[in-house]
């Protein structure tokens, strides 16, 4: 008998598209509503109006020749998969689009959801083909598998696995560009400790290709200035679900307008489905739905705005955080035209199209906007409970203070600080920018309790002796050094610095790490990516000398400005 290992956990491994079979479990999933239009067969890629349930049958469509390009380790690890599942035969072609011959009781269509859109707080529909919200929703993304898998349940999603009837008349595929990105980022955001979906696998198509505005070899344009041809990619992408404020608010609106006999019950279906999907455990089973909204309501501020804070924590800014891309479960979704920081710029914001609402330290505001979207979707079901209306309405108006709690005590751990000092904050807020410095490397040397301000001059863009009042903001940043001295109080200096270590990362996902990657990878030679995802699942640690050289550098001033490094448009 051959023997097979063991992971950690002591669970079984899983070796083959059989093991993974049998931890199939759609049971939750089967609670929901089916679109009565659905096909049972699944095809069903033209862009339609849905006008009810929760999801429709899609299957995907594979993608020609797919090629292996990477698995997403620590994943696979946690989930018991053997690394060499991510390159058999089966598995790939699965997780290429391909379910036709999936063994049972995995299924040959999957599904896609319908979900309706909130920029900033402002309900759109013009976003919609028919202009109606019937016609949005997943586009080109769809699940095919949820499963158990030592005792957390998971959702599998592929993104880019085809047209969906939410495609709107677009290809339903993502280009390896775009997949790189979000597959390098998510296991990033992971090891930063920051709340995400997570990376399972990405394969190219070595043939087939789609065409995307995009900017031509060192463009200093704002817009994209050339199409490119670029390979299409699957990444799939995996969390508890993939419930977004958008979809709640899908239900919401049609439970609002009384759009028809169903809306209401859909709506509270949808609204129990995420409790038990994402907050399995902390919600009473037995209370009423009522009581069960409000707590839910509670939940999730805390885990959203402990998620902005995370982000800003660790320089990350999404770009686009519109209700549908604000996961209903409190953690980082659609890794499109988000960056990491470099230079430190509290209005910071990659994304060409995006404004200066979803930029670095406007997220905070851009999350209240979206709880106030996630509170109104869930305002029909508490019409006839004036209590607990009251108790929603007081939860979305303490946003703010919930909100500045959470980021005062993140300033205050990447400080090295029990509390958070205003006046320390300000000043140091304002000498980063007059400076200015590299956000990361900054927090990163002050980890190291400098005595002087020397040391820190490897995070400054610019040389003080530079700068118009060189002595003036040396002087500046001595008196700060010493007065945040003074107020880590007797701390041991190995202790604090430790402890800050923690939590100031020394390397992040910079733009420019990422461009040479995936160029790189659309030649075939996945060598940097490779490099890139084991450096960057370990953003705590110091790495070697090499890798120190090679990563936690200033970004070069002559990549600033240019197009699609430091700034992009939403072409994926
Ligand atoms: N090539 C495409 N084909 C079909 N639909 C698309 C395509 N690109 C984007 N979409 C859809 O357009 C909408 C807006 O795109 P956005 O960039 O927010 O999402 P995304 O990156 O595709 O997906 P997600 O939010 O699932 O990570 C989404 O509903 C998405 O499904
Ligand atoms: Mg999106």
């Amino acid at each position: 008998m051959v023997k097979r290992p063991l992971p950690r956990n002591n669970a079984p491994m899983i070796t083959n598209l059989n093991d993974l079979a049998a931890l199939a479990d759609f049971s939750l999933m089967d609670t929901l509503n089916c679109d009565p239009e659905g096909k049972a067969t699944g095809d069903d890629h033209a862009p339609r109006q849905v006008f009810s349930g929760h999801y429709v049958p899609v299957s995907p469509t594979p993608i020609e020749t797919p090629e292996y390009v990477a698995h997403g380790k620590s994943l696979f690890r946690e989930l018991s998969f053997a690394d060499s599942l991510a390159q058999s035969d089966d598995f790939v072609r699965m997780f290429s689009g391909d379910l036709t011959s999936v063994p049972e009781p995995l299924r040959r269509t999957g599904w896609a959801c319908g979900y309706a859109l909130s920029i900033y707080g402002t309900e759109f529909y013009q976003q919609c083909p028919f202009q109606t919200g019937n016609g949005y929703g997943d586009g080109r993304a769809i699940s095919v598998l949820e499963a158990v898998i030592n005792g957390q349940r998971w959702e599998m999603q592929l993104k880019g696995g085809g047209r969906t009837p939410y495609c709107r008349g677009a290809d339903g595929r993502a280009v390896l560009r775009s997949s790189v990105r979000e597959f390098l980022a998510q296991e990033h955001m992971h090891a930063l400790g920051v709340p995400t979906s997570r990376s399972l696998s990405l394969y190219v198509s070595k043939t087939e290709k789609v065409r995307r505005p995009w900017y031509s070899e060192g463009s200093g344009s704002i817009d994209p200035d050339v199409l490119v041809s670029e390979h299409v990619a699957i990444s799939t992408r995996v969390a508890p679900s993939f419930i977004r404020v958008g979809q709640l608010e899908l239900f919401g609106r049609r439970a609002r307008k009384n759009e028809h006999p169903k809306a209401m019950e859909e709506l509270e279906k949808i609204v129990l489905h995420l409790i038990d999907r994402e907050y399995d455990g902390l919600i009473d089973q037995t209370l009423p739905t009522a009581e069960k909204v409000v707590l839910l309501a509670r939940e999730f501020r805390s885990r959203l705005t402990s998620l902005v804070a995370n982000w800003i924590r660790v320089g990350y800014c999404q770009g686009n955080f519109n209700s549908d891309n604000c996961a209903a479960g409190g953690f980082t979704l659609d890794y499109g035209p988000f960056g990491f920081i470099d230079l430190f710029n509290p209005q910071y914001q990659p994304w060409t199209g995006g404004g200066q609402h979803f930029s670095f330290l406007n997220q905070p505001a851009a999350a209240e906007r979206n709880f106030h979207s996630f509170c109104t979707a869930l305002r029909p079901l508490l019409e006839a409970y004036p209590d607990s209306l009251r108790q929603l309405d007081e939860l979305e108006g303490g946003f703010p203070q919930v909100m500045q709690a959470q980021l005062e005590k993140m300033w205050a751990a990447k400080l090295g600080l029990d509390a958070f000092d205003e006046g320390l904050f300000r000043k140091l807020a304002t000498l980063m920018v007059h400076t200015p410095v590299d956000y990361t490397m900054f927090f990163r040397e002050l980890s190291a309790v400098p005595d002087d301000v020397e040391s820190l001059q490897k995070s400054f863009y610019r040389n003080l002796a530079g700068a118009t009042n060189p002595e003036g903001l040396e002087q500046r940043w001595s008196t700060w050094l010493a007065n945040w001295r003074s107020l880590t109080g007797s701390v041991d200096r190995e202790v604090l610095s430790r402890q800050m270590k923690l939590v100031n990362p020394k390397y992040s996902l910079r733009e420019w790490f990422v461009v040479p990657s995936y160029q790189q990878a659309a030649e075939g030679n996945y060598e940097l990516l490779r490099e890139l995802q084991g450096i960057m699942t370990q953003p705590y640690a110091e790495q070697s000398k090499d890798v120190e050289n090679k990563y936690y550098r200033l970004k070069p001033l002559e990549l600033f400005r240019v197009g699609g490094t430091s700034h992009y448009s939403c072409s994926s």
